[in-house]
């Protein structure tokens, strides 16, 4: 029988979320083992945010040099997907290796494990034949990975996910995506700008469909602009595979070709690998609740893409700095003055730095342990025009019954839209709760649509009463400046 190794902290999943916590733990001077089966630092920087993100400046660096006919001059723009191709291998992924990242976290003190973790009953984590009890718990943030439906004949096909479209170095001549939400329609826009004949086939009745019907309405008037077929309202039905490409059958009779398909219907989180029936946690639902210090259960935490509560980037690292706080709060507490770390083995080279936290009280008492608030939860697709938005959709606000006022404008209309010529692209829609005189959501479309949001935020965040946002003095001629005329519209 292999004896536990015991430690302060096991984390679970190294993604953004988790490789965030271990390291603030370890630095804090908690004996953390952090397991990570696949790539330190997960879906975001690998497979996600960042490389899509390179692919997507330089798709818009081909469209604005497309732009300059009629403003500037004229200019012969010849798409190569070459430097993307190697620009993701070179800077962004490393040629998809964490070296750096794992030896960032063991530079900090922490024991890095690789491998498949599962929780083995209260505190403890099996990984392999390694036993570890952690003394103040386990952080779960493992992330989800692609859920791909049930369509007749799909898994025996050689379908793309977002990792297969990230690591591409040859284009397809055509390509069929599976889904039109965030990942869909950046990827979609990015290859129809190379030069890839697009179509993207959506089950629901309109593109991006957890957004205002306004902003879907721009992403896909965007993307027909660019080239791009979209066919929404369709029932997957079948896929075939054969040497000429993909065939994909709708339920009505449609039928779609494509040399590639990439499917990005959604991201699942697979609750059943993790050994949470030894705690007694429920897995049958789609995601991990938690409360608003990210407890699953007693000693139990989870962070990002597992909590269903946002599949961002920004709400994991959020959540983490969440987890970090009440964490050392406990870690404090349990140590009640004495050295805390006596009971745990030496990890890392960690001990020792625990009693030194608990001396200075560095932390704050459990009151001080911020809780999680997502009112201002922002999002941003990255299409060209940014989808950016903040809070609740009108629909939303009036699901709840709040007495919902609207305020529109169009960009196209604003000094800085019609100089700038967005042409019919780019609106600024708010959503205010009348009885409160707040903005309770805000959806900011145009050029910089994501940036221009940044102020809606904190106007969300903070609550700013209407009367102090209509006196505000808002710079011109730019683009935020058309949220002043959004206000006056409010009715
Ligand atoms: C194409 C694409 C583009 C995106 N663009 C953006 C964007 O622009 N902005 C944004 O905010 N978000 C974006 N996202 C979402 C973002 O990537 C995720 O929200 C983020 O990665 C979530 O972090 P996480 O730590 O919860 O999970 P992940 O990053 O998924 O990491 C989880 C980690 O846990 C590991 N793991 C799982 N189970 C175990 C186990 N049992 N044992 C050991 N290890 C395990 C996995 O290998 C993985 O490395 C994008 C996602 C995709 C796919
Ligand atoms: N810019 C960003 O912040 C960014 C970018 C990409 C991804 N993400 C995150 O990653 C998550 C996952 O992205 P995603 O685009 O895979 O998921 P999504 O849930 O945003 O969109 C999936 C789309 O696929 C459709 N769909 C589902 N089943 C289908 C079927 N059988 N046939 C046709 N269409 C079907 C859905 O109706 C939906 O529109 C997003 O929710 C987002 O939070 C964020």
């Amino acid at each position: 029988m292999v004896q536990p190794e015991l430690v302060d902290v096991v984390v679970l999943g190294l993604g953004v979320g988790g490789e965030e916590v271990a390291g603030r733990l370890t630095e804090a001077g908690l004996a953390v083992v952090g397991v990570e089966r696949d790539l330190v630092g997960g879906e975001c920087p690998y497979w996600g945010c960042i490389p899509s993100k390179m692919m997507i400046r330089a798709a818009n660096a081909l469209a604005e040099a497309r732009r300059v006919d009629g403003l500037g001059g004229t200019v012969q723009v010849t798409p190569d997907w070459a430097p993307v191709a190697r620009r993701i291998r070179a800077e962004a992924t490393d040629n998809w290796d964490d070296q750096v990242a794992v030896q960032r976290f063991i530079d900090k003190g922490g024991r890095f494990v690789r491998g498949s973790g599962r929780i083995d009953g209260p505190g403890r984590v099996r990984v392999g034949d390694q036993i570890f009890q952690a003394r103040h718990g386990i952080v779960l943030g493992t992330g989800t990975r692609p859920s791909v439906p049930p369509v007749d004949g799909l898994t025996e096909t050689p379908y793309w996910t977002n990792r297969a479209a990230v690591e591409v170095e040859e284009l397809p001549a055509s390509l069929l995506v599976l889904g039109g939400g965030a990942i869909g329609l950046e990827l979609a826009q990015v290859f129809a700008r190379f030069g890839v004949r697009v179509t993207v086939v959506e089950a629901l009745d309109r593109v991006l469909a957890v957004e205002e019907p306004e902003s879907s309405e721009a992403a896909a008037a965007a993307l027909r602009a660019d080239g791009v077929e979209i066919h929404t309202g369709v029932k997957a039905a079948r896929v075939e595979h054969d040497a000429a490409g993909f065939t994909l059958r709708g339920t009505e009779g449609e039928e779609f070709t494509a040399e590639r398909l990439l499917v990005v219907t959604g991201r699942r989180a697979h609750l059943e690998e993790l050994g949470l029936d030894t705690v007694g946690v429920d897995t049958s639902g789609r995601y991990l609740p938690v409360d608003d210090r990210l407890h699953v259960t007693d000693r139990i935490w989870a962070v990002g893409d597992v909590t269903g509560e946002g599949a961002f980037t920004h709400i994991a690292m959020y959540q983490a700095s969440i987890v970090v706080a009440d964490v050392l709060d406990q870690h404090r507490r349990a140590a009640g003055g004495a050295d805390p770390s006596g009971t745990a083995s030496v990890v890392g080279g960690a001990v020792g730095a625990a009693s030194s936290l608990a001396a200075t009280g560095s932390s704050g008492s459990a009151g001080s342990v911020p809780r999680a608030d997502y009112r201002a939860l922002p999002r941003v697709t990255f299409t060209d025009p940014e989808i950016g938005a903040v809070g609740l959709t009108e629909q939303q606000a009036r699901e709840r019954g709040i007495n919902v006022q609207v305020g529109f404008t169009r960009l196209p209309s604003s000094t800085r839209g019609w100089i700038h010529r967005t042409d019919e692209v780019g609106f600024i829609k708010l959503v205010a709760d009348a009885d409160q005189g707040v903005l309770i959501g805000a959806t900011s479309v145009g050029p910089a649509g994501g940036e221009v949001l940044s102020g809606l935020v904190v106007a969300v965040h903070a609550a700013v009463p209407l009367t102090q946002l209509r006196h505000m003095i808002y710079a011109y001629p730019t683009f935020h400046r058309a949220i002043s005329e959004a206000l006056r519209d409010l009715s």
